[in-house]
């Protein structure tokens, strides 16, 4: 038996866990977690029966453990109660399917204690990567991508020799708005940026393919997964996202990794790894298939992927504003505070006046965060 506990066991990666789960008699849920929805949570609680469930909002736990005071369950709440989670002594694997970086503590947290991590929580690696990946080293634990490009490469790259990955080609659909310029993007509506093209996800990862940040995040994901520096990873427009990325050998072979747009291909080979299971569902089917195309990354217009790179360039705290002023442009956008134009203007200008921290601690990544949301409050 596996024994899984899910850091956001509500939202889209949460769900389709769990359905991963339902499929394979060997793994099983010890913790569960989410921020505010307590109603999905006490079905998940009594469909899985977990010792652990987490709630962020402490309103909403103590709700939560009226109901279900009938099951053998403990619920805590806050970011205690997510640590809590994290560090399960009954868990030997950590699902980050929580969206942001206040993921970075429980993951933390969780390799501390010895505990494997499924990663989907990108925001965490993106701007906790150099504290992360060192101790996931040290304390010999693995970080399995989730990420469907991250697991497409990790699947290319298995029993390959690492110094013989030439370069990283991470795929990209592009989002709803590719082939727009800037001006057609003044105007377009939060309805419209929620339309992906091939996948159906939270709304914040919907957002952020539409702006290309989610792409720019995935290459410093990628970068601190496979330890590849950034001049060995590009990324294509693959506009019907049936390649989920590919790896270039020294050789010039390229090994890519094919798939119907589902997550849960790439959570079951995280959580079974490296057995590959028989999984239910649509297969691609090459008579049928009419094209699979590239294109280059239109870098002037979608300003997200452009401003990661800057930001991971320079290192140090950057990632951390990027990522910061994402979130809370983000959260402001799907508010309709802003608009879509307006989330590039937060990031750039709050990367613009940001003072570089070279190799920021934990607390530091935290206090960054925090100065980043009071600057842009004060000014959006
Ligand atoms: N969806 C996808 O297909 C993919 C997602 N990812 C990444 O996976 C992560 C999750 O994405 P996704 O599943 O789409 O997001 P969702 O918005 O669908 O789900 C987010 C989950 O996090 C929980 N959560 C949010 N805030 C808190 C908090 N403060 N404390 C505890 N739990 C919290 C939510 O709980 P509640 O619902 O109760 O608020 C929910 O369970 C993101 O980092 C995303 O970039 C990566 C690749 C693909
Ligand atoms: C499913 C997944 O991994 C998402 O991150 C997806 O890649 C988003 O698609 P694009 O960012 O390529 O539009
Ligand atoms: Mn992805």
């Amino acid at each position: 038996m596996k024994k899984i506990a899910i850091l956001g066991s509500t939202g889209s990666i949460g769900t389709q866990t769990l359905d991963v789960v339902r499929a394979n008699d060997d793994l099983e849920i010890v913790g569960l977690s989410a921020g505010n929805n307590i109603d999905k949570l006490e079905e998940q609680i009594r469909e899985f029966h977990p010792r652990l469930a987490a709630v962020w909002n402490e309103d909403a736990a103590r709700d939560l453990a009226v109901r279900v005071q009938d099951l053998d369950v403990k619920i805590v709440s806050s970011m205690d109660g997510l640590l809590e989670l994290a560090r399960m002594e009954e868990a030997d694997i950590l699902v980050t399917a929580i969206v942001g970086m206040i993921g970075i503590r429980p993951t933390m947290e969780a390799i501390r204690a010895g505990k494997d991590i499924a990663l989907a929580n990108k925001e965490t690696l993106v701007t906790a990567g150099h504290l992360i990946m060192p101790l996931a080293r040290k304390m010999n634990v693995q970080i399995l991508p989730v990420d469907s490009e991250h697991s497409a490469v990790f699947q290319a790259i298995h029993g390959e020799k690492k110094e013989q990955i030439h370069k990283l080609l991470i795929t990209a659909s592009g989002g709803p708005f590719r082939g727009r310029k800037t001006a057609e993007l003044r105007k377009v509506t939060l309805e419209d940026t929620l339309k992906h093209p091939n996948w159906v996800m939270g709304q914040k990862i919907t957002v952020d393919s539409a702006t290309l940040v989610n792409k720019g995040l995935e290459v410093m994901e990628a970068r601190w997964l496979f330890d590849v520096d950034l001049d060995h990873i590009q990324v294509v427009v693959q506009p019907q996202s049936i390649i989920h990325s590919m790896v270039e050998f020294e050789d010039g072979a390229v090994i890519a990794q094919l798939g119907t747009p589902d997550m849960r291909l790439p959570i079951q080979y995280a959580l079974c790894y490296p057995d590959r299971r028989y999984l239910a569902g649509d297969r691609l089917d090459f008579r049928t298939l009419k094209q699979i195309t590239f294109e280059e990354p239109d870098m002037e217009t979608f300003q997200g992927l452009p401003m990661a790179i800057e930001a991971a360039r320079k290192g140090g705290s950057m990632p951390t504003v990027f990522n910061a002023a994402n979130e809370l442009a983000v959260k402001k956008f799907l508010q309709r505070k802003i608009g879509f134009l307006d989330i590039y203007d937060i990031i750039g200008q709050s990367m613009e006046r940001h003072t570089l921290v070279r190799e920021p601690d934990l607390d530091q990544i935290l206090e960054i965060e925090k100065e980043t949301y009071q600057w842009i409050e004060s000014r959006w």
